[in-house]
């Protein structure tokens, strides 16, 4: 019983999706499967006439009154065999164009969802994440493409369409003949979609161990993962390790032989046959005609056909059908995150005066944090203050929340308890969007825009109009102007090899068009700064560069710093220690190095080493200066 509800329901899903999507192509689609499925029929009937006429003209010639009307009716029957091709044609035609707007109305309506919540949460929940990426991934396969519905479920009609009518012609002659194509027809059509939907999903990741497949599958083809795989020869080993999967997860599919589903093909077969059998005999005794008998032959052969066709379109849909419920629970579980948190379009609950955003002085008050699912708390009663205009520097061990730090006052997540102000305003009760456009950040794994160099600068702030000249400046002070100008097109140059006259940047020039494009925000409006790792990927030289123009970069705005480099961090005008999930140490890099405690033990040991390795570049000097 569920298995059928839940198949009406992805049906009923279906249609809605496919009117809102193309209400003309939908009724064009259903109109020609109509005619698709009953010109067969047609043809049947106007082909007994014509056997029905044979013995006459063959007696009376092509002129007599049975000739003319044999041309007559092979007349009508080419017109419908020209009905059965164009509307075939145009069937097909409709039902791709509006399968592929289902599929981009579906992946607008995935996107709208995977913006909606304010925060990141649901992009880094396991099991939230998990949906999202399968809801992604299936749109690539063109099998399961929720689209491909619109295709799959005409072809599904026509059969079913077909075999009633062919039931209903084969009834004429013996209404137990009709009774019986019917029932077997049915239930092979039936077995056909319970077998369908236990191989869609199988091959839609139902079980863990088809995730695992998709995951060793990645890891062995990724550009990614490439590097790795060839230094440390990975590849026969992720190849036998997918084998020993795909062999044991087949093990359901493939052993165990649909024997229902061969059964009532049997069944439908025998049917058929007994059928043409009997009329056959009849015809022999002069019962019925030869017209008649060929009628009733066509018939029984259409209904066979419209089975089969049933049965070839029923594993498209039902793979289809997996996807759209997949991509369904992706929407549900995202929406679920949206409703617990504060969603971005939420009215603002108490906008400062005059609806200007705040600026000023950055507060964590009381601030404590766990991740959804964590056991441990990352920050505990965490009290820290930005002070407005001036640069703060967040050092700790690894794991220690800095980054959860900026997460939170990014609102990509919200405390738990304590609050975040802004000049004395909850950041809670403020537009997220709004506060956003006022920090502009450099993150130590920065995504890489496939977009052109200026584009990828400019996005920094794509509501204003593109500033060229602010961006060459923005680059310029970066220290990557130079290196973007030099590309084959120059500040058109897309940065992505995959594009005709693309070129890629080595991890260091991201990072540094990554500061260019923080900077390009502040010059538009951007007065909250955060590095994060700003020179993780950066040579000595450019590290050097962005030390000694730190205090240029960051003048006027409120600066987080975070780093495991002394070089970066022993500017800013406050550095904290975080430990615990608290501020353990407080206080400018002479002060914290005169305490004697752990920033002065961290300074020490990094200073050593880079001492003991050289003292001839620019940023070690600066380091153990
Ligand atoms: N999305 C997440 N879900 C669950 N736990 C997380 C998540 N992100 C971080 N954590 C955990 O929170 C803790 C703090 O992580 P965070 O990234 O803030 O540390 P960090 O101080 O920036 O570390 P690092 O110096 O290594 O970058 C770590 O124990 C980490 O495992």
């Amino acid at each position: 019983m569920s298995v059928l509800r839940r198949s009406r329901s992805g049906y009923g899903r279906f249609a809605r999706l496919a009117w809102q999507a193309g209400p003309g192509l939908t009724a064009v689609t259903a109109f020609t499967v109509l005619l698709s499925a009953s010109a067969p029929l047609g043809l049947a009937g106007v082909v007994g006439a014509v056997v029905g006429l044979a013995g006459d003209v063959a007696a009376e010639g092509l002129t007599s009154s049975a000739g003319r009307s044999a041309l007559w009716w092979a007349a009508v029957a080419a017109g419908l065999l020209m009905v059965v091709w164009v509307a075939g044609s145009v069937r097909s035609a409709a039902a791709t164009a509006l399968g592929e707007r289902i599929d981009a109305s579906l992946q607008r309506e995935l996107m709208r969802a995977v913006e909606e919540p304010v925060g990141v949460g649901h992009l880094e929940d396991p099991r939230t994440s998990e949906l999202i990426a399968v809801g992604r991934e299936t749109f690539r396969g063109s099998w399961g493409r929720p689209g491909r519905l619109a295709s799959t479920v005409a072809g599904l009609v026509t059969g079913r369409v077909v075999l009633l009518g062919a039931c209903v012609l084969v009834a004429d002659f013996h209404p137990l003949l009709g009774i019986a194509l019917l029932a077997a027809g049915s239930w092979t059509a039936y077995e056909e979609k319970v077998a369908s939907r236990a191989e869609a999903a199988h091959h839609y990741g139902a079980s863990e161990v088809a995730r695992r497949l998709e995951y060793l599958y990645g890891l062995g083809s990724s550009p990614e993962a490439a590097k790795e795989v060839r230094i440390f020869g990975l590849a026969g080993f992720l190849r036998d390790r997918y084998s020993t999967l795909w062999q044991r997860s087949m093990a359901d599919v493939i052993t165990p032989l649909p024997r229902r589903a061969v059964a009532a093909n049997v069944v439908t077969a025998a049917v058929v046959v007994c059928g043409l059998a009997w009329i056959a005999v009849r015809a022999a005794k002069g019962e019925v005609s030869a017209g008649q008998a060929a009628v009733c032959a066509q018939a029984l052969m259409t209904g066979l056909l419209g089975v089969h066709q049933s049965a070839w379109t029923g594993l498209q849909t039902e793979l289809a059908l997996a996807t759209l419920r997949r991509f369904d629970e992706a929407i549900a579980a995202v929406a679920a995150f949206a409703n617990d948190a504060p969603t971005a379009d939420e009215p603002v609950a108490a906008e400062p005066a005059g609806g200007d955003r705040p600026r000023g002085e950055i507060r964590f008050e009381r601030v404590s944090f766990s991740y959804p699912g964590a056991t441990a708390p990352v920050l505990v009663d965490l009290d820290l203050t930005v002070p407005a205009g001036r640069s703060l520097a967040i050092v700790g061990m690894n794991g220690a929340g800095k980054t959860t730090i900026i997460k939170l006052l990014c609102r990509m997540y919200e405390p738990m308890s304590g609050r975040i102000t802004v000049e004395g305003t909850d950041l809670a009760s403020v537009d997220a969007p709004e506060w956003r456009r006022q920090v502009a950040a450099v993150f130590q794994d920065a995504t890489r825009f496939p977009l052109t160099a200026r584009e990828s600068i400019a996005m920094g702030r794509p509501d204003v109009p593109v500033d060229q000249a602010g961006i060459e400046s923005a680059a310029e002070r970066a220290g990557v102007a130079d290196e973007l100008e030099g590309l084959p097109s120059s500040w058109d140059t897309p940065l992505s090899s995959h594009y005709p006259g693309g070129a890629d940047l080595s991890g260091g020039q991201w990072q540094k068009l990554s500061l260019a494009r923080a900077l390009y925000a502040v010059d538009h409006g951007a007065d909250v700064l955060i590095l994060d790792e700003p020179a993780a990927h950066l040579d000595a030289r450019a590290e050097a560069r962005l030390y000694t123009r730190f205090l240029e970069l960051t003048a006027g705005l409120s600066t987080i710093v975070i780093s495991h480099r002394f070089s970066t961090v022993r500017r800013a005008d406050v550095i904290v220690v975080l430990d615990g999930g608290r501020v353990v140490e407080r206080g400018s890099h002479d002060e914290l190095v005169a305490l004697g405690g752990r920033y002065a033990e961290m300074f020490r040991l990094q200073a050593e080493r880079f001492s003991d390795r050289t003292n001839d570049s620019e940023g070690t000097a600066e380091v153990t200066a």
